[in-house]
């Protein structure tokens, strides 16, 4: 039976001492969500991270704006955002309704302030192998990796779903990391048998319970990101646990394994934003 990665207890670990870093420096980093609308999912993440911040000793505070906030109107929000030296970090909280192009959204955040790490240039220099923010879901999935002492110089590696905000970066993470990386999405011919493959499976396609237990690997790392409700109201990860609990050697638990990490992360993020920016 698989070890289980305890997200929760390794994020509390994480915040823990993010607290005691944000006590001894003299101010409170300031963190910013900004909230278009009435997604219902975001509403529980945007409470999670507020709570999360205050108790870590940050100065957090979400500004919504109705559903109906035209885009130019919320790029001048976050211009005014940018503009303004109590505020650390910003992150635009996605899905944006469908009037609102995300790209503009994103790309209209400061660089320096991007806690989420999605504007293009924070990618990009994620993709050269430069230092700069690193987006939550994949950093803490690293965090997750490291605690667990997985090795990870020369392992196979694939990484199931190629969006910005978790495939894509998740895989840089791990080729930065010196694994062995394939990237699988929609298209991959024969997805079972690449997975068979890999020593370590991180899965982020939010497809309940696709990733069956013949899919892995013996003694496999499974880190599972995907966050579905179903319609009786449970919520489970991409990855049919109790099949992978029997293959794999180490497997992150859905709730409890990466979503906490996000937020511990988020922390770190916009704490390293305030440092670098009075540097
Ligand atoms: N735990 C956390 O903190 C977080 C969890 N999530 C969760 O992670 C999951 C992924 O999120 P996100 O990356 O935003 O999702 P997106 O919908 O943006 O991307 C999904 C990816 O999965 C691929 N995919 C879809 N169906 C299949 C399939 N049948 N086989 C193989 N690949 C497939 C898509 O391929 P293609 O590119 O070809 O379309 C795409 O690259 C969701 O469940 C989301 O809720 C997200 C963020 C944070
Ligand atoms: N700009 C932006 N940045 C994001 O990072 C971002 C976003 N938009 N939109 C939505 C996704 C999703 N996401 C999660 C955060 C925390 C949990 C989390 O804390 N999950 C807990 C509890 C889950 C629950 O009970 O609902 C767990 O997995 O144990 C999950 C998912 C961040 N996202």
């Amino acid at each position: 039976m698989a070890r289980i990665l305890d997200g929760k207890a390794v994020a509390a670990r994480l915040r823990a001492g993010l607290a005691e870093r944000v006590a001894g420096i003299g101010f409170r980093p300031g963190l910013v969500v900004v909230r278009v609308g009435e997604d219902p999912a975001s509403g529980v993440y945007v409470r999670n991270k507020d709570r999360a911040a205050r108790e870590a000793g940050f100065e957090s505070r979400t500004l919504h704006l109705s559903e109906d906030t035209a885009e130019d109107a919320l790029l001048r929000e976050i211009a005014a955002l940018n503009a303004d030296p109590a505020v650390d970090g910003i992150l635009v909280q996605l899905p944006l309704p469908g009037h609102i192009r995300a790209e503009a959204a994103i790309a209209a955040v400061d660089p320096a302030k991007d806690v989420d790490g999605f504007h293009p240039i924070n990618a990009g220099r994620l993709a050269s192998g430069l230092p700069g923010l690193v987006p939550c879901t994949p950093r803490g999935v690293m965090h997750l990796l490291r605690e667990a002492g997985v090795k990870l110089r020369g392992a196979r590696a694939i990484v199931l779903g190629r969006s910005q905000i978790v495939g894509r970066p998740m895989a840089q993470l791990l080729l930065g990391a010196d694994c062995t990386v394939t990237m699988a999405h929609s298209r991959t011919d024969d997805l079972p048998a690449e997975c068979r493959r890999a020593d370590i499976l991180v899965a982020a396609v939010g497809r309940p319970e696709m990733v069956r237990g013949g899919w892995i690997k013996p003694g496999a790392t499974v880190v599972d990101v995907g966050i579905n409700r179903l319609p009786d109201g449970r919520l489970v990860g991409d990855v049919a646990f109790t099949e992978a609990e029997t293959m794999a050697a180490a497997i992150t638990p859905v709730p409890g394994g990466v979503g906490p990490m996000t937020i511990a992360c988020l922390l770190e993020n916009t704490l390293e934003a305030a440092l670098a920016r009075r540097a």
